[in-house]
């Protein structure tokens, strides 16, 4: 008896996607798998990726669809045949990286002291393995940039140890699957396309593969319409959106991010992190990843996990979670202060920080999120958002 061939999971997903008629996100499913893909497969979808540009803008969702299904299944079959053979193309890279590396990005009791300065960071542990995400939060100066630059390699600790599962020995092979992107890239000349070209021709990428995973690069991240532009002409989106190609074409293992979100407006934030998510989940090539950012909320969706650091010293957000008890919500009222206070004065026992037009209520008892929603809703509160911030990060912000 014949069996019928279960999808792999990036094929269903990207066939989830046509058949809900979501372009964008088929696109990145097949764009991710085109990536490891062996060059003739690669070829084959950057054609069809022109034949897609060339549909007139009218086209028929029918038609998109069997354009789409049609490369989907030719990245299914070059998959399955790289598989066949043990292993998947190899990767165009000069980097002499032993296959199977078992690359994470790990600090143990990390301490960094700057001498010009009262600041320490540290000991702080980390330990991301492949496909993992790990969210830097704290408020300004308390350490993110300075943990981002030890775990890439960028300063050197006063102790702990590092490691990021590649001989010590060998720091080019450290470099060349490691890529941090700063807060404030350096500017670059030139044009976009010509700028990557040269950056993965330096990682060893010559000729028509060069074409091939640039190309691919530029489509995975939505950059094909700036191909000629210079940097001066990117807005800081987009900015972001090469930062990361660049570092995509070095086909990173560990990949460090400091306040990749900045500057970004709401779209782009959720755009980026979804694409960083995806890549972070390559199932042919995932990454460790690590993010510092301000936008909690954003960053608590992908993390796999979050550190806290507070003054250089990493808090335990479950301990602190635990020690602190109750629920927490944040909310926005038109209420008066007044009003506001007589109403809060009803409910059980709980403490009120205001930040600016944000109010965050904590309740120390069994008074639940819903709980107060509900009486917040009966005694009919003009409410422009609300929050429940027992399990986020959040909390740790507030002053008491
Ligand atoms: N090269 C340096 N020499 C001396 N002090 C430094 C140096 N770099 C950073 N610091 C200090 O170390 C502390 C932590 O800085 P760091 O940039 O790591 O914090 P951060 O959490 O990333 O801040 P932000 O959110 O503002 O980027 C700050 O007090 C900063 O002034």
């Amino acid at each position: 008896m014949e069996h019928a061939t279960v999808a792999p999971p990036w094929a269903q997903a990207a066939e989830h996607a046509i058949a809900a008629g979501q372009w964008h996100g088929a696109w990145c499913a097949l764009l991710d798998a085109a990536l490891p893909a062996a060059l003739a497969a690669q070829q084959a979808v950057l054609a069809r990726l022109d034949a897609w540009d060339a549909l007139p803008a009218q086209a028929a969702a029918a038609q998109r669809a069997s354009l789409l299904r049609a490369t989907l299944t030719a990245l299914d079959a070059a998959h399955a045949a790289s598989a066949a053979h043990g292993a998947h193309a190899p990767a165009p890279n000069a980097a002499n990286v032993p296959a199977g590396q078992a690359w994470r990005v790990q600090g143990t009791q990390l301490v960094k002291r700057y001498r010009s300065g009262s600041f320490t960071l540290g000991p702080v542990d980390v330990d991301v393995a492949p496909g993992r995400i790990l969210g830097l939060v704290g408020e300004n100066g308390n350490g993110k940039t300075t943990l981002l630059r030890l775990l890439a390699a960028d300063l050197a600790p006063d102790a702990g140890q590092l490691d990021w599962g590649t001989p010590a020995h060998d720091p080019y092979a450290l470099r060349a699957r490691l890529a941090y992107i700063p807060q404030r890239p350096h500017p670059w000349g030139g044009r976009l396309m010509d700028h990557l070209q040269f950056a993965a021709r330096s990682h060893g990428v010559a000729g028509e593969a060069n074409r091939c995973l640039v190309e691919l690069v530029i489509a995975r991240l939505s950059l094909r319409a700036f191909r000629g532009h210079a940097w001066k002409q990117l807005s800081s989106g987009y900015k972001m959106r090469f930062e990361l190609a660049r570092a995509l074409l070095t086909q990173p293992r560990v990949l460090l991010l400091d306040e990749p979100l900045a500057n970004l407006d709401i779209n782009a934030q959720q755009t980026l992190l979804t694409d960083l998510q995806s890549l972070a989940r390559s199932p042919w090539r995932p990454m460790a990843l690590v993010l510092s950012s301000q936008q909690l909320y954003e960053v608590e969706k992908v993390a796999d996990a979050v550190l806290f650091l507070d003054r250089g010293q990493p808090r335990s957000v479950q301990e602190r979670f635990a020690q602190m008890g109750g629920c927490a919500v944040e909310f926005e009222t038109t209420w008066p202060v007044a009003t506001l206070a007589a109403w809060l004065g009803q409910l059980p026992a709980h403490t009120h920080q205001v930040n600016g037009q944000t109010h965050i209520v904590s309740f120390h008892g069994a008074t639940s999120a819903a709980c107060f929603l509900r009486a917040a809703v009966d005694a009919e509160m003009p409410l422009g958002y609300f929050r429940d911030i027992t399990s986020s990060t959040r909390r740790l912000f507030v002053k008491d």
